[in-house]
């Protein structure tokens, strides 16, 4: 099996106010070309796994390997890194930059990789809002644009170093039934023209029953 992503036995724990397993033996893969979803009550742990699993808190037991290589233990300037380079993430929150263009917000992860020209930057950037439907959007201020165009421009912010993987933390958690769709149809498209896989934490049933396959969290374990 072929997978994009895999977790071997993470636990987690948190010492304040005190002791708390928040994790426990968490072992599971997301298989390249899949869009999965990871649902669970509020508390049982879903964005303390994702934060894990996107490389951004290195404070567990256990291993984590994107490509099937092992990405736990890597310094803190390799993680920073593999996440630009190969993790896209959507968040609740657009986190654009306000005062910068929404073609400027689109190139800054690729611009900060440095490693292609300015020019072939602004043409991937183009080209990954052509594709979002929203290139006429290019010259306008991010903070100039509805809600649900502020989270399509930070799903093209996410995909310009073309990364392996597409994560979210409840992407549609701000938006109308509308914009949701829309984010659901993008992510649909995104599995099945260009092979991307994804991950997405959702608290949208609706959303959740239409991806490939619902990880199911309680209590800090993956029940099913
Ligand atoms: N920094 C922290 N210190 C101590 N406990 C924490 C910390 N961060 C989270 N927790 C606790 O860990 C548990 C899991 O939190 P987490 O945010 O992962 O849950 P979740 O499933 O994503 O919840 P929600 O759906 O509400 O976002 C919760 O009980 C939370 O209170």
């Amino acid at each position: 099996m072929e997978y994009v992503l895999e977790t071997k036995n993470i636990n987690k724990h948190f010492y304040k106010p005190k002791d708390f397993h928040v994790l426990k033996d968490i072992s599971f893969g997301v298989k390249v070309g899949e869009f999965a979803s990871i649902m669970g009550k509020s508390g049982s742990g879903k964005s303390t796994l994702l934060y894990i699993l996107s490389t951004m808190d290195t404070d567990y037991t256990g291993e984590l390997y994107l490509n099937h290589e092992l990405v736990t233990g890597r310094s803190h300037q390799e993680l920073s890194r593999i996440r630009n380079k190969h993790i896209g993430f959507v968040f609740q929150f657009h986190y654009l930059l306000s005062e910068f263009s929404v073609l400027e917000n689109v190139m800054l992860p690729a611009k900060k990789l440095n490693e292609k020209s300015h020019a072939d930057i602004k043409r991937d950037a183009m080209q990954k809002l052509e594709m979002l439907h929203i290139d006429y959007l290019a010259q306008q201020r991010a903070s100039r644009i509805s809600g649900g165009e502020k989270q399509r421009v930070a799903i093209a912010r996410a995909l310009i170093n073309n990364p392996i993987i597409l994560m979210g933390d409840e992407p549609t958690g701000n938006l109308d039934s509308q914009n949701s769709d829309n984010v659901f149809n993008i992510f649909k498209r995104l599995k099945e023209e260009e092979g991307l896989s994804l991950l997405v934490v959702t608290h949208d049933e609706d959303f959740a029953q239409r991806t490939d396959r619902i990880i199911q969290m309680e209590d800090g374990r993956i029940i099913s």
